[in-house]
């Protein structure tokens, strides 16, 4: 249902780190919101970490929009290869990968670019309305790191360019870190390169075996970490855009080296910083370099993507998400609740009498407000999932109350509360979801069929292709069991 446009809402308030506390958002270009969010270095598959974050951002676009404002989401690709570490030093992430597939580094990208997508489809979190790739904006990058040299900010050293920290006093303070505190750069020959330690690249001399290299003006090299979502935020998203997003891990150096080079060159960099906090494992932020990831692929095997996304809006986005088993559990318990509740309403929908109920329309409306205050105060998740389960309770107890004869007006709000807020908003009745729940009559009668196949395999002794049938099941969730009753499935 398209929804009338909403004049812009003033009052969303959101938690920005640089100023440390909440405050009211007001965006650059009135009814305009412009976001930038850093994306993946795409050389392995998406774990449940970056799920977290995709999700948590992309429930924050769909809030604004909901509230009237229309969004431009730039999310870029890091397909650069970064260096192993934060110090400038070590192997190139990607190259890594590229040996070790036997790829291309482009190729080992572009299979974790479409791979990163076809999770992110599942999951419901929509694409970017410009999604830039740093292998892309090379020219953007030596445009901005010369700027930096005019200015002095930055100096050329072996082929390398490193910013000059001591020479931008406002180094660290999106962290709050002191310089003094910061770490050293580890091997000897990339310290000898810089004036002072805490110095980064942004531009780095390729060595022979380095595969990804282009010509600059300092020679043949590569790209810095840091440098390519300076550019490519205030190329997309001009000066003094409103809203940069990450997780809190990129804090520092990440967002602070962004800071640095923007404002440096005279720029005027984001105006509000989000930061998602970490998905944990064990109280450790699950991580590829760590190894303690479980890919969202993986995940799904298990669990449809919409329980999966319902997990991770109810909690907090700036509070840890621990990951295990019990969670899960019971965020399928709490998804099904809804989706049933949503079920029962399109069922009494079908033959529903003329007219309003009174006190379940009263209670819609407090439901309503209860959600949309909750996500104008910081996208308060957790809070707007309560709202969403005190629906659930007033839609169930109006239904049972009237076995099932409740006005077919305030049916319909009920309805359209749930396809807004619940779908809309969080995102949480994709196809995938609720509505591949409603396929048991389809899987019923394919599983009949499959069943009858493996009983005329057995019975013929062809046993082989009866246990083919049944790993494949297996493969796919579905357990069969062989009692005195007969064949039993579940899944
Ligand atoms: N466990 C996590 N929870 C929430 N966000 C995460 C998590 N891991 C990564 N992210 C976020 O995803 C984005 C991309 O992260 P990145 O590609 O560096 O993943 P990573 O697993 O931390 O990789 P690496 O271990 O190689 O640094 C960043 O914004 C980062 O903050
Ligand atoms: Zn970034």
């Amino acid at each position: 249902m398209s929804q009338p446009a909403r004049t812009p809402d003033p009052h969303i308030v959101l938690y920005d780190t640089m100023q440390r506390q909440k405050v009211p958002f007001t965006p650059s270009t009135p009814g305009h919101v412009g976001m930038y969010l850093c994306g993946p270095t795409v050389y392995s598959d998406a774990h449940l970490g970056h799920a977290k974050k995709e999700v948590a951002f992309d429930v924050v676009r769909r809030t604004f929009e909901h509230f009237g404002y229309r969004v431009r989401f730039v999310a870029n690709i890091t397909d650069v290869g970064h260096l192993q570490d934060d110090s400038d030093d070590g192997e190139d992430k990607m190259l890594a990968r590229a040996r070790l597939e036997k790829l291309e580094p482009m190729e080992v990208a572009d299979k974790y670019f479409w791979s990163f997508f076809k999770d992110m489809d599942d999951l419901n979190v929509r694409r970017p309305s410009i999604n830039p790739r740093a292998t892309g904006h090379i020219q953007e990058q030596i445009a901005l790191i010369q700027e930096l040299i005019e200015r002095g900010h930055a100096y050329e050293s072996g082929g390398s360019v490193y910013f000059d920290v001591r020479s931008w006093p406002e180094y660290g303070k999106l962290s709050g870190r002191k310089l003094d505190d910061q770490e050293e750069g580890t091997r000897e020959t990339v310290r000898e390169e810089k004036r002072d330690p805490r110095d980064f690249a942004l531009w780095k001399r390729a060595e022979p075996e380095h595969l990804m290299r282009w010509d600059s003006p300092w020679g043949v090299g590569f790209p810095g970490w840091h440098i390519e979502c300076s550019a490519m935020s205030l190329k997309y998203l001009g000066e003094g855009f409103d809203i940069h997003g990450g997780g809190l891990d990129l804090q520092f150096p990440h967002h602070e080296a962004e800071i640095a080079q923007a404002e440096a060159a005279g720029h005027a960099f984001a105006r509000y910083w989000m930061h998602n906090n970490m998905l944990t494992v064990n109280g450790e932020k699950m991580s590829k370099s760590k190894g303690n990831f479980t890919t969202i692929q993986d995940v799904l095997k298990k669990y449809d993507p919409m329980v999966v996304r319902f997990l991770l809006v109810s909690s907090h986005y700036r509070s840890v998400t621990e990951f295990g088993e019990e969670p899960f559990e019971s965020a399928k318990n709490g998804y099904r609740r809804i989706t049933e509740a949503l079920g029962n309403l399109e069922r009494a929908l079908k033959d529903a009498p003329e007219g309003t109920d009174a006190a379940l329309d009263a209670r819609v409306a407090a439901h309503v407000r209860a959600f949309e205050d909750a996500m104008r105060d910081d996208f308060n998740t957790p809070k707007a999932v309560a709202a969403l389960f005190g629906l659930t309770g007033d839609v169930n107890a109006a239904l049972n109350l009237n076995q099932g004869r409740v006005g077919r007006a305030s049916l319909e709000a009920a309805l359209d509360a749930y396809r807004t807020l619940g779908g809309g908003v969080l995102g949480l009745f994709a196809e995938t979801g609720a509505a591949a729940q409603d396929d048991s009559e389809v899987v019923d009668a394919l599983m009949d069929l499959v069943l009858k196949a493996r009983q005329n395999y057995r019975l013929q002794k062809q046993y082989a292709q009866a246990d083919e049938l049944r790993d494949t099941l297996t493969r796919v969730g579905v357990t069969v069991e062989d009692t005195k009753d007969g064949v039993r499935w579940k899944r």
